[in-house]
């Protein structure tokens, strides 16, 4: 089908997708999103006033042409191609800063996150005027985590979340599906893009207070690969370090290499007796 867009309307939601060889997902995803705006017109937000904005790092894949396709089809797509950079998590602040809509949705292209739910964590910031981050959680009623998800992803995933207890009180920062306005981000300091976690790096360095939490389903990846790697492990440890120093100063930094040193001698213990 093949609408065309309404070019007078002013953006007002920017949802920004990182993606990395991630051809077959991006059309899934686009078509998934706007068929729920379509069908479901409970808020403010629809196809007019939404952009959908992919930061690729020249997967080289044919991504860029699937985005072009759907952007002749009328979707409201932006494709962003970076060839210098690479990352995440600079690739989401790319996203953010190019965006067009005060409201800002990161998440990810692997259909992990269903794209059905983002009109959803965009109207709970349209709704509650008072909340400065919204959080796709998998830890609320109602929801579960696919039990496909490998065994080792769920114990790095609970201890990634606990070690981030003491900086935040979302229930799941390790989600990757959050959003904020733009104005809150706008009042980030010294933001640090290393590594997978930029929804706890924006929390804190943006001085966030007032969540609201939408309960998703983490589905498992269908196509593609995972690019989590003990290298994006130890960018996350480098993270928190840093995080736990922002917030409560150097002092705080012998009890944190001592957490995290005890944490990861449980974790490889326990990836040890798995894998034996
Ligand atoms: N532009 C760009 N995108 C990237 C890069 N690395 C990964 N991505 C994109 O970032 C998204 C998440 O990457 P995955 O490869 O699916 O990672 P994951 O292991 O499933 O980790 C994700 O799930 C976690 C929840 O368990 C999330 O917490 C985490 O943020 C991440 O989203 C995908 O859309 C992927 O294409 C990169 O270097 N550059
Ligand atoms: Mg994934």
């Amino acid at each position: 089908m093949t609408t065309q867009r309404n070019n007078q309307s002013k953006i007002l939601a920017s949802v920004v997708v990182p993606t990395y060889k991630e051809v077959a997902n991006i059309r899934p995803l686009v078509t998934r999103l706007v068929n729920k705006l379509e069908n479901s017109p409970f808020g403010t937000i629809n196809r007019n006033n939404i952009e959908i904005i992919f930061v690729d790092d020249n997967s080289k894949d044919g991504s860029k042409e699937r985005a072009q396709e759907l952007k002749d089809e009328g979707y409201p797509v932006v494709f962003i191609e970076r060839t210098t950079e690479r990352g995440l998590s600079s690739a989401v602040l790319r996203g953010f800063n190019d965006a067009k809509g005060d409201l800002l949705l990161c998440m990810d292209a692997d259909l992990q996150h269903p794209p059905e739910k983002a009109p959803e964590l965009l109207e709970a910031l349209v709704k509650n005027k008072d909340a400065d981050f919204v959080l796709g959680t998998r830890y609320g009623e109602g929801v579960e985590i696919d039990p496909n998800w490998p065994m080792h992803r769920v114990i790095i995933s609970k201890v990634a979340r606990s070690l981030s207890r003491p900086l935040t009180p979302l229930s799941d920062p390790m989600s990757g599906f959050f959003g904020l306005r733009k104005s809150t981000l706008e009042q980030g300091k010294k933001i640090n893009p290393i590594g997978f976690k930029i929804a706890l790096e924006l929390y804190v360095k943006c001085g966030c207070k007032n969540s609201t939490e939408v309960p998703f389903s983490f589905g498992v990846r269908e196509a593609g690969e995972s690019k989590l790697s003990g290298k994006v492990i130890v960018k996350y440890i480098e993270q928190l370090v840093e995080l736990y120093s922002y917030t409560y100063g150097q002092a705080f930094i012998p009890a944190v290499l001592i957490t995290v040193i005890f944490f990861g001698i449980f974790v490889l213990m326990i990836l040890y007796r798995l894998f034996q």
